[in-house]
């Protein structure tokens, strides 16, 4: 028999299986969770040593080439965690720990070096600092005669670095690498007068909240349920300060766009510890190092954006997901996770707290929280003395429009700027128009890639109509001079996006700054950062899309308006209302958030629709109540479990022999099978789209069937004519 056991590896490809090797040449032992460096084929891939076993006889095996790392890069709680999250997608392992990997580790990179160092004043320092001339140095040294690493530094002395290169000249201080047990300095005083944000007192509500947050013991998950401007952020901040108080970690996952350097700043100055970031702006080392800090225990507090969900967590005390209705918490693409779920799970594997906060809250939370599976905190009050914002739903039919917004609009505008205030026009679409219109024939452009003669995709306009591009697949071209069916020159853009909107405002308003924040004009987190401190305090108007509706605090802003969105409100999916709803009441949620009142306008052309008039009399409680209803009526989550199968190739007929196979192996267990269908959108980048929905009102049945078809169905020669996904819990229909 081998000496060793043989290895079972998971390695990032898309087969459902561990595959086995000998022990690496060397000899030296790996332990389960350790890298490794395999052949594979013809290649050789990176992965991860998940389990032992004894070698089969007369079965050939090759050998590791290499083990990559001294100890295990994954082990208890995460790996364990991992592997359920494996199964409950029915994705193989070895893809969802390369998704779950940092890229620098999952490539086999050696592990960055993540030592701290500090700074303290040396002999000849201590000697020096009683006749130091007063300055900044002084001031530096007075405070390093103790030793203080230099994230504490970043914190509490910023531009640090130029009063030590003095100190460093004159040989008074010295650099010393900090092991996890070094004594230094009580690091952190409270947050200093120049970089805290004032500080308040709880509210009652609040305080309730933090009370109860803080009594927890061990998994605990609760919903934060608190109207815009009510202060959730206070209530995190004091439960993280609890929890680092116990000297436990903490992780904050916040939507993509929320993550912005203000917001950071303001955990930064509030918790007085390094707080570690981690988003798409950071490259491939930094990211590795963050999630290497969180594992050996020196990150205390990670606040990051979806994938942060899967750092190490050795010291686990608390996890919160602020905004967790919002949708960039759910992967699109590849392994299709939910961070808010994979969260929860890890909460309650690791016995902490969770705090799921929101203003407009998913239905599926809320649905929980009424069960009692949750423990619903609630704020129905904004905080300080910020009053909820006036809503006015403006029936717009028949009245003159102009680059649709309505004279009323227009005069509020005028007078929201004369008062000194901020105006927001909300508009879910960027480009110039959505529509490229022959005046004369009714020929209109469509992506050639992503319609079908059933069902043609306009393509929207941009650069004040010079150019056609495809908000699905990318592509774009020049705008036609004329009609390419019947040479007219009367092509004309219809309706309104975002650049055109921002174009009619510049024109009536040029007093005052017009921005537009989209994804064309803000994909980056700092440019979104930027439009903000450009606009400052000052009178001014913003125009954008969705980007704009998320947990952006802006003091002076009065006037909200909402144009354009009566296209949502006839959504077939049955998640849309839903979507819609949230979507206004975050938006209507950034108006009057400090002492001058707001007022939102809601321009429509169905000024009766039962959702406008819930939401404006009700509020999202009265439209969850109702959503919920209907839901429950028509068995849809989150009174059913569903899962998406689906399907594309160049042909139609692959996706859907590749669906009817699916069909047949889900067929005896008793599921409901609903499809194959061509999917809501049935051409995309020149693949033909099908789909299978699969439900059950019990997650054990579906999953139970998933994993019995999903092993087979990676084997059937009809599989590798497509290209197939299962979405577990979709988000999206299509
Ligand atoms: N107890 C308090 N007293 C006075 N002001 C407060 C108090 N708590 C919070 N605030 C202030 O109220 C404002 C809104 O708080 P915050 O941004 O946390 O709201 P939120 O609940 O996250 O809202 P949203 O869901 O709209 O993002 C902030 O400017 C915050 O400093
Ligand atoms: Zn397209």
């Amino acid at each position: 028999m081998h000496p060793f056991p043989i290895l079972r590896v998971a390695l990032p490809v898309p087969l459902p299986r561990l595959f086995d090797y000998l022990p690496p040449a060397d000899a030296k032992p790996v332990a389960v969770g350790q890298r490794v460096r395999v052949p594979f084929g013809p290649r050789e891939l990176c992965g991860l040593v998940i389990e032992h076993a004894q070698v089969e006889p007369g079965v050939a095996l090759k050998s590791v080439l290499a083990g990559l790392d001294d100890a295990p890069l994954l082990h208890g709680e995460l790996l364990a965690s991992l592997r359920w999250l494996a199964g409950y997608l029915h994705a193989p392992l070895g893809e969802v720990l390369a998704t779950a990997l940092p890229a620098l580790l999952r490539r086999g990179e050696p592990l960055p070096e993540i030592a701290q160092y500090g700074w303290c004043l040396n002999e000849a320092g201590h000697m020096a600092l009683p006749s130091m001339r007063a300055g900044k140095p002084k001031a530096l040294a007075q405070w390093l005669d103790q030793l203080r690493d230099e994230d504490s530094l970043d914190v509490e002395q910023p531009g640090w670095r130029a009063a030590l290169r003095t100190l460093r000249e004159r040989g008074l201080v010295e650099r010393i690498e900090i092991a996890a047990d070094t004594e230094t300095g009580p690091g952190l005083r409270p947050a200093t007068e120049k970089n805290a944000s004032p500080s308040v007192s709880p509210n009652p509500e609040q305080q309730a909240a933090i009370d109860a947050i803080l009594a927890a013991q061990g998994f605990a998950p609760f919903l934060l349920d608190g109207v815009t401007g009510s202060g959730k952020t206070e209530v995190y901040l004091q439960a993280i300060a609890a929890c680092l108080a116990r000297g436990q970690q903490a992780l904050v996952l916040v939507p993509e766009i929320g993550l912005t350097p203000q917001a950071l700043a303001r955990f930064r100055a509030r918790l007085g510890v390094p707080v570690h970031a981690l988003h798409s702006g950071l490259n491939d080392s930094e990211r590795a190092k963050v999630w290497l800090q969180a594992a050996s225990g020196q990150a205390r507090v990670i606040v990051g954006t979806r994938s942060a969900v899967f750092v190490p967590l050795p010291q686990a005390g608390l996890i919160v997901i602020d905004e967790e209705h919002d949708g960039s918490y759910k992967q699109f693409d590849g392994i299709r996770y939910h961070a808010r779920d994979f969260a929860l799970l890890r909460a309650r594997a690791l016995a902490v707290p969770i705090v799921l906060g929101s203003a407009t809250p998913s239905l599926e939370t809320l649905h929980n929280a009424r069960t009692g599976k949750f423990t619903g905190l609630r704020l129905r009050q904004r905080a300080g003395a910020a009053q909820p914002p006036q809503v006015r739903v403006q029936d717009v039919r028949k009245r003159p429009l102009h680059a649709g917004l309505s004279d009323d609009t227009l005069h509020a505008i005028r007078s929201a700027l004369d008062a000194g205030g901020q105006v927001l026009v909300f508009r879910n679409r960027r480009g110039y128009a959505p529509v490229l219109l022959c005046h004369d024939c009714g020929w209109s452009a469509h992506c050639p890639r992503c319609s079908t003669p059933e069902k043609p995709t306009p393509m929207t306009v941009h650069a004040h109509g010079k150019r056609l591009q495809c908000h699905h697949c990318g592509h774009r071209k020049p705008a036609p001079p004329a009609c390419p069916d019947c040479a007219s020159l009367g092509l004309q853009p219809q309706g309104n996006g975002t650049e055109r909107i921002e174009a009619e405002l510049q024109t009536r308003f040029a007093d005052v700054p017009v921005i537009r924040i989209d994804r064309a004009s803000s994909g980056h987190r700092d440019a979104l950062q930027h439009h903000f401190d450009t606009l400052g305090a000052q009178p001014g108007i913003l125009v954008g899309t969705q980007m704009l509706a998320k947990g952006h605090d802006l003091p002076n802003l009065t006037l909200v308006v909402v144009v354009g969105i009566d296209e949502g409100l006839f959504s077939a999916d049955f998640r849309s209302s839903e979507k819609l709803a949230q979507l206004l009441i975050q938006v209507a949620g950034r108006a009057g958030r400090a002492d001058k009142p707001g007022t939102v306008l809601l321009q429509t052309h169905h000024p009766d629709h039962a959702l406008l008039n819930i939401l404006v009399r009700g509020g999202y409680h009265a439209f969850a109540d109702e959503d919920l209803a209907l839901r429950e009526a028509a068995g849809f989550p989150p009174f059913a479990y569903l899962a998406l199968l689906r399907a594309e190739a160049k042909h139609a007929e692959p996706p859907l022999q590749f669906l009817q196979q699916a069909k047949a192996l889900l067929l005896p267990h008793g599921i409901q099978l609903h499809g194959p269908l061509p999917a809501p959108m049935p051409r995309r980048a020149g693949f033909v789209r099908h789909q299978l929905i699969v439900s059950s009102p019990h997650r054990r049945a579906l999953h139970a069937a998933l994993a019995a078809a999903v092993a087979v169905l990676y084997a059937t020669p009809q599989a590798r004519r497509v290209r197939w996904s299962l979405d577990v819990d979709p988000v999206d229909l299509y």
